[in-house]
């Protein structure tokens, strides 16, 4: 069902191009979502209805969800589900307050300074998938960092969902009445990217949208980003494990088949330099697939071109493996994995041996699970407090500093043939250099 891609011997020079990755792409998912941005764009809440019916099968009255239901599926919640989120909640809480950041000045002459201002953003929207599966967690991972970033106005958006009245699913409502999120839309997909991006009659336009979705959800932020700042793009899960002979072929293919269950689209991949690993874990997923209750997604993910198992020669080929794949998630599974681990430069987020899965990430670590997909984790972070804030530099100079600089600022702005820089200084002292 998984394939193999030996790359025994030697390695080669392109890298990406042999390894496993999603044959729809987000590239590919643009030409879809393009009508999809543009029809909310001229026709605000009609289209995100329209669309919501064509894809979600539900017919909405209003886009915006009653503040009442909100409440109401916090206090309906099953108790053990609230305690878990309460705790993943507090430890998320916990890591992103460590992220705050600081305002920074320096003094660069005497009389001169600058100070980095850290600003968030005014608003913002979440969006929480809710596709083929729900993901109350993925509210956690939204708002935590965006309520400790500070930003002022807080918006989640979760497809609508037929089994309940149209409404989210009850556990995303309820997690955002436990975090004191009110304000909460039914709309999913490209056209929920496009709500924020936009705005409508019944959402105010937002300054910023982040969170993961499918490769639809992904292309619409790609499509849409400078309308509206997005964070990076977190499509459909990918799991690489890098694992020697040491690692359990059970908790391995456990831990492929967690990811699997994500998405047709998700991506498990293996690297390893062990056949004899490779040959157990082919044997243990054909096992517990058979006894996974999402089997037939699980399949479609492992069977798809975006999986595979990779031989490679040993573990140092394995970290270039897997560099050059630049997973959302990357679990070491090694001798001495702590030591391997420090040696990876290119993933969403590492976990280092067995007790460390990448499902502990997703609910309880503290670690956010908002994370780069498909390649981009070479160039983008998961989700976090900086996500949300910018960097304002705020430039303070007295008289006798701009003095100071006279002279330079205006033999570079001759350089570049732009003397009105120059002159905008020269006019302070009466169109003299100071000397
Ligand atoms: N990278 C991360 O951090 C992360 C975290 C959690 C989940 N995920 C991923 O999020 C994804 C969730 O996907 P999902 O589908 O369950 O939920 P989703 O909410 O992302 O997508 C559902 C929406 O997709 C739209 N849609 C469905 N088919 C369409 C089509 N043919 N054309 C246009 N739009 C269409 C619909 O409007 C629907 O509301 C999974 O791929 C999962 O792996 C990623
Ligand atoms: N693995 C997903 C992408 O990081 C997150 C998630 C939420 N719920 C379960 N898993
Ligand atoms: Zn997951």
């Amino acid at each position: 069902m998984i394939s193999r891609i030996d790359l025994r011997g030697s390695l080669p020079g392109d890298l990406r191009s042999v390894l496993p990755r999603a044959e729809l792409d987000v590239e590919a998912a643009l030409d879809k979502v393009r009508p999809i941005c543009e029809d909310v764009r001229h026709r605000g809440s009609a289209a995100v209805r329209e669309h919501t019916s064509r894809f979600d099968g539900v017919e909405l009255e209003r886009v915006r969800v009653p503040v009442d239901a909100v409440h109401r599926a916090l206090a309906e919640l099953d108790p053990a589900v609230r305690d878990a989120l309460e705790e993943s909640i507090r430890r998320a809480r916990a890591v992103h307050r460590a992220q705050r950041r600081t305002d920074v000045t320096t003094q660069v002459v005497p009389g001169g300074t600058v100070t980095e201002r850290w600003v968030p953003v005014d608003r913002v929207g979440l969006y929480v998938p809710g596709g083929r599966a729900v993901y109350p967690s993925s509210v956690v991972m939204n708002v935590v960092p965006a309520q400790e970033a500070g930003v002022g106005s807080l918006a989640v958006t979760s497809p609508a969902q037929k089994d309940f009245g149209g409404l989210p699913h009850p556990s995303i409502l309820a997690a955002c009445a436990l975090l004191g999120v009110d304000e909460v839309y039914a709309a999913g997909g490209a056209q929920a990217i496009a709500m924020f991006a936009y705005g409508t009659e019944e959402c105010p336009r937002a300054d910023l949208v982040t969170g993961p979705g499918n490769v639809y959800v992904a292309a619409a932020k790609r499509l849409l980003k400078g309308v509206i700042g997005i964070d990076a793009e977190a499509g459909p899960t990918e799991i690489a494990i890098l694992a020697d002979g040491t690692a359990d072929p059970v908790e391995v293919a456990a831990d492929l088949i967690s990811q699997a269950e994500h998405d047709t689209l998700a991506a498990a991949v293996l690297v390893t330099d062990s056949v004899r690993l490779a040959e157990d874990v082919e044997a243990e997923l054909k096992a517990q697939v058979a006894r996974a209750r999402h089997v037939e997604r699980i399949t479609e993910a492992l069977a798809g071109r975006q999986s595979g198992i990779v031989l490679v020669d040993g573990v140092d080929d394995g970290l270039k493996v897997v560099d050059a794949y630049a997973a959302e998630h990357l679990e070491i599974q090694t001798a001495d994995a702590a030591a391997v681990a420090a040696r990876v430069r290119n993933a969403g987020a590492v976990f280092v041996g067995r007790y460390a899965p990448v499902s502990l990430g997703d609910y309880l670590a503290g670690s956010n699970h908002v994370l780069p997909t498909g390649g981009c984790a070479c160039h983008s972070s998961g989700l976090s407090v900086q996500s949300f804030l910018r960097g304002v530099h705020v430039v303070e100079y007295d008289r006798d500093a701009l003095a100071e600089a006279t002279a330079r600022v205006v033999a570079l702005a001759e350089a570049e043939d732009l003397p009105a820089h120059g002159a905008a200084l020269k006019a302070r002292f009466d169109w003299e250099i100071p000397s």
